[in-house]
């Protein structure tokens, strides 16, 4: 059997809505795929109860008819689903690859993102390349109409995940149809400083364009503690602090030496207000492995 790990992402960064996102060091998906004559998909691991096996629901169910791949699929989950941390894309990412491995069907990294795209408009009803492009490319990517743009990046953070169930579906839901100029204005200095940050390494940059006024309030009120949790992390030294993906994981930029004191900070924060949490100290990593 073919073995993929497709690492967690975390998608617009604040600043960058539907267009930044990073791959994570961890967690991640474990998925291992045999070729069979049908698509049939077997769940462990995190959350795994939850997300249907049927291959008509399931994101790998997509990603293997689009590359007329059927396999026997093994999916031990590391991101839990309904986090914010790209739960659905992973496992979309790893079976991208892993299928145009395992067929030999010869596709770049590249042409991949799309393809692992259409497992996502399976659960979000949108084919967002904003949390495939990192898990299949690692790094920071910029996901647009024209195509992905990679950059390798290096910078500490920590994605701290409550024992809350926000699914992207309602997180779309609230985000605002309109924008202020002045927020724009604001949006795009945001943006702009975050990618050269990401350039630089520089957690300072990175967490300064972590900023945002437009999407980010309106999905905080989804999150019991988000205000708490942000100035906790923000008064412990973390660069920047926003809502991962759709939330509720709560993802904080820092110093290498700031981390650990973050990570307890947040997970403090959290139980504060009698909400359940679990913290991972990580960083921004590679693209999906095949072993
Ligand atoms: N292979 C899969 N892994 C995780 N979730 C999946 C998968 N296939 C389908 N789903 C469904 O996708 C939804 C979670 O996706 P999403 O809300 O995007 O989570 P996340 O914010 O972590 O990406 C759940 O309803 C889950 O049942
Ligand atoms: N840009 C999307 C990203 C959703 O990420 P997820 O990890 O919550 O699936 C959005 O913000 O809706």
């Amino acid at each position: 059997m073919l073995t993929v790990r497709a690492p967690a992402t975390s998608a617009n960064l604040g600043s960058g809505f539907d267009v930044f996102g990073v791959a994570l060091e961890r967690p991640a998906d474990v998925v291992r795929l045999e070729k069979a004559d049908r698509v049939t998909i077997e769940m462990t691991g995190a959350g795994s109860q939850y997300i249907p096996e049927d291959p008509d629901k399931n994101t790998v169910g997509a990603v293997a008819d689009a590359l007329n791949a059927p396999a026997r699929i093994q999916i031990d989950k590391g991101v839990r689903p309904a986090s914010g941390l790209g739960s659905s894309a992973a496992s979309a990412a790893a079976a991208a690859v892993g299928l145009n491995e395992l067929y030999d069907r010869g596709y770049s990294r590249e042409e991949l993102v799309p393809i692992a795209a259409k497992g996502e408009a399976v659960v979000s009803g949108d084919a967002h390349d904003d949390n495939v492009a990192p898990s299949i490319l690692g790094g920071f990517t910029i996901a647009t109409e024209k195509g992905v743009t990679q950059v390798d990046a290096d910078i500490p953070l920590v994605a701290c995940l409550p024992d809350i169930v926000v699914s992207t579906r309602d997180a779309r839901n609230v985000v605002p149809e309109t924008a202020r100029v002045d927020q724009m204005i604001e949006t795009v200095g945001n943006a702009a400083a975050l990618t050269t940050g990401m350039h630089r390494d520089d957690p300072e940059l990175v967490g300064q364009g972590m900023h945002d006024t437009v999407v980010t309030p309106a999905r905080a009120k989804l999150i019991d503690g988000y205000k708490q949790v942000r100035d906790a992390a923000l008064a412990a030294g973390a660069t920047g602090v926003t809502i991962s993906g759709a939330g509720p994981t709560v993802i904080a930029a820092c110093a290498e030496e700031d981390r650990r004191r973050i990570a307890s900070t947040m997970l403090d924060a959290f139980g504060e207000r009698g909400v359940d949490a679990r913290v991972y100290q990580t960083r921004i990593g590679g693209g999906a492995e095949v072993f």
